[in-house]
């Protein structure tokens, strides 16, 4: 019989990989903290935007007309721990205030839930990331902690899904790589992802602190490529060069490849830039700081650029941001999600409000988060209702929306025919052409 599947924390990683797990054909059982998610979760509507995550939802939940009703979801731990025989752990392990480290207690807490009611063999499955030396350290609990002792196992299983293409990712990874201590976890874990090895899928397992670190270092590594090209940016910027050029031809070189060197304001999100402090802070504690020091200056490179977009907004408005009305495009921190946490576009936004400006936001599906994380900025109906008169329009998150936007018609709207490009992702012949400055990072201006 195939094995019974629990998903605890149902978050960006949690609802998608619970939805996918019952397209894959298992029963599961979504667990979250919040009663008002797993509610939301159990009508079939999603707590956050993910591009085809509501349509797997609905062919699943128990209860909604014609799913298959391999879904269900509860907030108890009990419940869970009787119903699963692999428990997917997926609750957040933010930055904490004002430090570089990880924190745990989110892990910690739902580990302290489950592992007490787990009297039959189970195993645990870590896919929140986590500092390296974590998994080792969680094992030890969960044999203190649990009744069916050395029956109840855990493993780390990383997840590298990226949002806006979480299903696709989950239903297709490129690799799946696993954290085990024995052959039987090894085993489970192959018939959980038996679907994607069957497609050729690799498969890696490994030991727990390998496992660990392949996320971790995946994301420095992510990150490094990004704040790579927005360094190169910068040396365009004092030299003349076109940083989007200059990528284009770097990119032809496979060794190099062309993907993640997409020059603007640099990455945000839930994960990269608090993946790599975490990095750094663990490197830290296990006397290795130097090894991982370079990523301080990743960090850097990366926070700079939010401030070099506002630089050059209040160059672009004649060196004063005070009273000058600015359009910003984008306060999700990508396209495709309503992801707001950490984004540039609301980062900038918000700088250019506490300097003066008048800042109107426009995102197609970030609105909500937005207003929640920075409710004293303006926001607008739509891209057209947040050019109106202004002085400056940012284009700050690359959501297809604001391509297809017709330069020639917002030209007649704004008071003065601005565009700054954050994404490198507008077509600059085409804005000059209906008579904007078009400027962008790492880009000349003429
Ligand atoms: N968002 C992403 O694209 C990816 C995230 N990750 C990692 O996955 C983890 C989760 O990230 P997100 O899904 O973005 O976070 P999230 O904040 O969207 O979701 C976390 C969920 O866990 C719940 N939760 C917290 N404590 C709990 C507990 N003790 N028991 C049960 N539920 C609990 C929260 O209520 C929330 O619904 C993090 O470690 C992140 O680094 C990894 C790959 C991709
Ligand atoms: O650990 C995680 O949570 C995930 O983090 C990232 O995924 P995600 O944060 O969803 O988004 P990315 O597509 O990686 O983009 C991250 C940020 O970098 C920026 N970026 C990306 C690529 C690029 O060339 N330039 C650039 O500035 C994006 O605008 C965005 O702000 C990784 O890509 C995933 O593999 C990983 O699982």
């Amino acid at each position: 019989m195939s094995p019974k599947i629990t998903v605890i924390g149902l978050g960006y990683l949690g609802a998608t990989h619970a939805a996918a797990m019952a397209e894959l054909g298992f029963e599961v059982l979504g667990l979250d903290v919040l009663p008002e998610k797993t509610e939301l979760l159990a009508r079939g509507e999603t707590p956050m935007y993910e591009p085809g995550l509501e349509d797997i939802l609905r062919r699943h939940v128990a209860g909604l007309p014609g799913s298959s009703g391999r879904l269900s979801f509860t907030t108890s731990y009990a419940e869970a721990a009787e119903f699963g025989d692999i428990h997917f752990i997926c609750v957040n392990t933010p930055q904490k205030p004002g430090e570089y480290a990880c924190d745990m207690s989110y892990v910690d807490s739902a580990i302290e839930s489950l592992a007490p009611h787990l009297t039959r063999p189970a195993l645990i499955a870590g896919k929140s990331t986590v500092p390296v030396g974590s998994a080792a350290r969680l094992a030890r609990r969960v044999a203190e902690l649990a009744p069916a002792g050395d029956a109840a196992e855990l493993a780390w299983n990383p997840e590298f899904l990226r949002e806006g293409f979480a299903v696709e990712d989950t239903l297709h990874p490129d690799r799946i790589v696993v954290g085990v201590t024995s052959e039987r976890a090894e085993t489970l874990l192959r018939e959980v992802y038996a679907t994607p090895l069957a497609e050729g899928t690799p498969f890696i397992a490994t030991d727990l602190p390998t496992a660990e670190l392949v996320k971790t270092a995946a994301n420095a590594f992510l990150s490094t490529k990004i704040s790579f090209i927005n360094a190169m940016a910068e040396i365009c910027e004092a030299s003349g060069g076109d940083v989007v050029r200059l990528a284009e031809a770097l990119g032809h070189d496979d060794r190099i490849g062309r993907k993640f060197l997409r020059a603007g304001i640099g990455f945000g999100g839930g994960c990269l830039p608090k993946d790599i402090r975490a990095f750094m802070a663990r490197a830290g504690e296990l006397g290795a700081a130097e090894a991982v020091a370079f990523l301080r200056e990743i960090d850097a490179i990366n926070m700079r650029r939010r401030v070099d977009m506002v630089e050059l907004t209040r160059e672009t408005l004649d060196g004063s941001l005070l009273g000058k009305r600015v359009a910003v495009l984008g306060a999700a921190f990508k396209p495709d999600s309503d992801d707001v946490r950490d984004s540039p576009a609301l980062n900038i936004a918000g700088q250019l409000h506490l300097q003066g400006a008048e800042v109107t936001v426009y995102d197609p599906k970030a609105m909500e988060n937005a207003k929640r994380v920075f409710p004293t900025l303006r926001y607008a109906d739509s891209a057209v209702e947040a050019v109106q008169g202004a002085h400056a329009v940012l284009h700050l998150t690359e959501w297809r929306e604001f391509r297809e936007l017709d330069p020639a018609a917002l030209a007649e709207t704004v008071s003065t025919r601005h565009i700054l490009d954050g994404r490198n992702t507008l077509d600059p012949a085409l804005w000059r052409k209906a008579g904007w400055t078009y400027r962008a990072l790492g880009r000349p201006t003429a």
